[in-house]
């Protein structure tokens, strides 16, 4: 196990809570008072607002001597994560929206390692939105600083990086509150997201159906309610540039009023997405119940995002599914139904990839579609083996399935793209994940045992029978083949004899034919 997951967003809100009652207008700072020469590597105490005098600074718990060696740069690069600017005609680069990116991330504990690979997955999810990046960097810290995310004293660092870059946006590794992103902005100059935002905007380029759509609108607008307050203020800075003394976020009057027609739209619209969600969630739901019915199982595809859940169900069932080398190719589950090796039927669904910390938001509003891997019975759970961090995926994922109360179905670990993986890390996986299939969904190398430990794990219907079948009840027979299991079939001068087991309903009807 590793701690990359310790950056987590729980302690981040809880210090926001309190950050928030006590928050005063501390973001009327003149910038140009807080030059410092900060040169990135080491800490300095500085000059702030008074208001925010009394509040120990955690940086400062620290030593420098007490670091190892490579936890000394608190705020690094990670060199190799811009992204060239491509050789592209003018015309093609006015249909991109491209914003500019500098990627901030906080440090709280882990490995380097866990670090830089936390900030290459932010710097492919800013790519996946859309975004050049530009520049990425990171500080340690203990937790992010309740005002600013990073260390105060780190922010004109990044506004000098901003500035020489040319970015348009930062973009921030975490949850951020309204204060931490205002505050970020004022001092920055430049438009400041969190990671938050960006995937539900990956997620609003990529839904396609009408209810992922629904679902993921549903998500921004719970993340827009909550943040109000800031963007507003935020946006009007923007628009006008400086604000005049007195006219910011402090002017009540006019602002508070249009926050509130904001938030009273913004609920209604929640209300009315709500209701056609459910309305949505009632036609998925009758499809379920007929499944159950006929007692037909169900097999779900889960896992991190790009683990390769799209490529598998494409060679387990020949689906067809678009395969992208992108985060989050899949918002739209696919269910297709598939048949055993003995004939025996049953689905296999593509679902939603996770990822570290996804936006609660979404988990909610996703809810009804994330439901069905609860409802399943089995889950095949996808794992990159060629990722840096295999164990902190798998760990992931399985947040979420606690989330959706999934723990109780039964999870097949399929270790993916083994044609790239490092055997020993493959080997390490097998180790720590004794109920698992390595595969290769590309070289379809562990396909057909994966098929096999997949149909051994199918629900067995539930009533055994012998029947003796006339042969004109041909019809019985495969209904047999199709949804119960045969253990003996032997054709005898009076019909077919056949032994096996049958879910309940098919039981009954050969009930008739009993022989014992
Ligand atoms: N080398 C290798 N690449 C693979 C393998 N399986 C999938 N890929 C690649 O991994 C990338 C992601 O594959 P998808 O099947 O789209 O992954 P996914 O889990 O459905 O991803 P999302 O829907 O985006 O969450 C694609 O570029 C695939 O070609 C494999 O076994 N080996
Ligand atoms: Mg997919």
């Amino acid at each position: 196990m590793t701690n990359a997951h310790d950056f987590t967003l729980d302690a981040e809100l809880s210090e926001t809570a309190a950050w928030e009652d006590t928050e005063t207008d501390a973001t009327d700072t003149d910038a140009s008072d807080a030059d410092t020469d900060d040169d990135l590597t080491e800490d300095t105490t500085e000059d702030w607002q008074s208001g925010y005098a009394d509040e120990p600074d955690p940086e400062e718990e620290m030593t420098v001597g007490a670091m190892d060696l490579a936890e000394r740069h608190q705020l690094r690069r990670v060199a190799s994560l811009s992204t060239e600017l491509e050789d592209i005609s003018e015309v093609e680069y006015r249909q991109l929206r491209l914003e500019r990116v500098v990627l901030v991330g906080v440090w709280t504990g882990g490995t380097v390692q866990d670090a830089e690979n936390s900030m290459a997955e932010l710097a492919l999810l800013a790519e996946t939105a859309g975004s050049e990046v530009l520049e990425a960097i990171y500080q340690r810290r203990q937790t992010p600083d309740p005002a600013t995310y990073v260390g105060r004293g780190k922010v004109d660092g990044i506004r000098e990086i901003v500035q020489a870059t040319g970015a348009d946006t930062v973009i921030c590794d975490g949850e951020l509150a309204p204060s931490q992103l205002r505050n970020l902005e004022d001092r920055l100059k430049v438009k400041v997201v969190d990671r938050t935002a960006l995937i539900l905007d990956i997620f609003a380029q990529h839904a396609k159906s009408r209810e992922g759509q629904a679902q993921t609108e549903l998500a921004q607008l719970n993340y827009m309610k909550q943040r109000l307050r800031g963007w507003g203020g935020n946006l009007s800075r923007q628009a006008g540039g400086r604000v005049a003394a007195g006219a910011g976020i402090g002017g009540r009057g006019p602002g508070e009023t249009k926050i509130e027609t904001d938030r009273r739209r913004i609920n209604t619209k929640i209300a009315k997405l709500r209701r056609e969600l459910k309305e949505m969630k009632g036609t998925r739901d009758t499809k379920r119940a007929d499944r159950k019915r006929h007692e037909i199982p169900s097999v779900s595809i889960a896992g991190y995002t790009n683990a390769g859940k799209s490529s598998l169900l494409n060679r387990l069932t020949q689906a067809g599914v678009l395969v992208e080398d992108s985060l989050f190719a899949t918002l739209d589950p696919t269910t297709r139904r598939t048949t055993t090796n003995d004939g025996r039927v049953y689905t296999m669904s593509d679902t939603v990839g996770f990822v570290r910390h996804l936006p609660h938001q979404l988990v909610e509003a996703f809810r009804s579609t994330l439901e069905e891997v609860a409802d399943s019975d089995l889950i095949l759970h996808v794992v990159d083996g060629s990722h840096p961090d295999p164990e902190g995926q798998l760990a992931a994922v399985r947040e979420v399935f606690a989330e959706i109360n999934a723990t109780h179905v039964p999870e097949l670990v399929v270790i993916n793209k083994a044609d790239a993986a490092d055997p020993m890390v493959i080997a390490r996986l097998r180790q720590r994940e004794p109920h698992a299939v390595v595969v290769s969904a590309k070289t379809g190398e562990g396909i057909a045992e994966a098929l096999a430990v997949i149909e051994g794990e199918l629900p067995h219907p539930s009533v055994a029978f012998t029947a003796l079948l006339p042969y004109e009840r041909g019809d019985l027979v495969n209904r047999i083949h199709q949804h119960g299991e045969i253990t003996s079939l032997e054709h005898t001068g009076e019909g077919t004899l056949v032994s096996g087991r049958a879910h309940e309903s098919l039981a009954g009807e050969l009930a008739a034919y009993a022989v014992s």
